[in-house]
């Protein structure tokens, strides 16, 4: 494709294509940084440690300059903080488009007259940090999630540790558009007659513990990220994701979100209301997240939360 013609595509298309080669050469640098053996962490925490790594700052700069150099208007909001674009090192800076992504996908009709000021792209440059820094490294992803008007539209996941049994290669990457579908992994569903509930490594405490108790699951998976938990649900590991706690933040759910529903699952807080991602929102999900596999019935799990779990998260509001 001459790049006259990808410049011709819509614009939300266009957005995806560019993040798509962003997000790999993210991956690449997570990669790399864990190969030093120097994360070179700082604690973000108040009360309890919240790491970031080098590779947290070093992808941040990657993803927020390259979207910024090519989409002058768009606004990006990454959880490391605003960025200083004059003082990204133009290394960092990616400017190839996956041609490829523009050749093969038509942008669905109500997609198609989007400009940049409609939009808000949510960056996650490491998911699972914690889990990079203690070795669980599959559990890592970056996260580039787009809202258009408050509702999270288009996402996408890579996930830089996965390793391609076929040919070794390291690193894949998933993407959703609502309308369009999704793609970069294998879609399974979960296995029937059995609840497997997927939640926290490393965030649990006596509210999100109660709540999982009392959706009394068959099995229940604790590994670390948001993006982790949700490729869960496309994969069809497991049927549910529930974490009843404050914790999570925008740019932590907007690109699973798109994903898992343009694959045909639901993402909403513990109350069953989606999650706003306009430009002026809170960071905070304070009301939790319940995400539900395709085919599984969200309305029922939503009834096995406890109302004292909706009261107490409503009250720390
Ligand atoms: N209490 C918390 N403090 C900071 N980040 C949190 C907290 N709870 C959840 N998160 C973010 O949400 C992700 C999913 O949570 P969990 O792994 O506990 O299920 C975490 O990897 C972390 O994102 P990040 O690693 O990008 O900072
Ligand atoms: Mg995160
Ligand atoms: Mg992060
Ligand atoms: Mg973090």
């Amino acid at each position: 494709m001459s790049i006259r013609m990808a410049a011709s595509a819509p614009l939300i298309m266009r957005i995806m294509a560019s993040s798509l080669s962003i997000a790999e050469k993210a991956g690449e640098v997570i990669r790399d940084i864990m190969s030093t053996g120097d994360l070179n962490v700082v604690d973000k925490g108040q009360k309890n440690f919240d790491p970031q790594t080098e590779a947290d700052r070093k992808c941040q700069q990657i993803i927020i300059g390259s979207l910024s150099k090519q989409y002058k208007d768009l606004k990006i909001i990454g959880e490391e903080g605003a960025e200083d674009l004059s003082k990204i090192p133009q290394e960092l800076i990616v400017d190839k488009i996956d041609s490829q992504f523009l050749e093969q996908y038509k942008c669905p009709e109500s997609f198609k007259d989007i400009s940049e000021n409609d939009l808000v792209v949510w960056v996650d440059p490491l998911d699972g940090t914690g889990e990079y820094v203690a070795g669980f490294v599959e559990n890592v992803t970056v996260l580039i999630g787009i809202a258009f008007r408050d509702t999270s539209i288009a996402g996408i996941i890579h996930q830089p540790f996965f390793k391609c049994a076929t040919t070794n290669k390291m690193g894949r990457t998933i993407w959703g558009l609502k309308e369009l579908g999704t793609s970069g992994y294998n879609k399974k569903s979960p296995p029937e007659n059995k609840l497997i509930l997927t939640t926290t490594r490393s965030h649990s405490n006596e509210i999100v513990n109660a709540t999982i108790e009392a959706i009394k699951a068959d099995e229940v998976l604790k590994v670390g990220g948001c993006g982790f938990k949700v490729l869960q649900l496309l994969e069809g590991k497991a049927h549910c994701y529930v974490f009843a706690s404050p914790g999570c933040k925008k740019w932590d759910t907007c690109s699973p979100e798109a994903i898992l529903e343009a694959d045909g699952g639901i993402l909403t807080d513990i109350l069953g209301k989606h999650y706003n991602y306009g430009p002026n929102v809170e960071y905070p999900n304070r009301t939790g997240v319940l995400a539900t596999a395709k085919g599984i019935d969200h309305e029922s799990l939503l009834e096995r939360i406890p109302i004292a779990t909706k009261e107490s998260l409503i009250k720390k509001k």
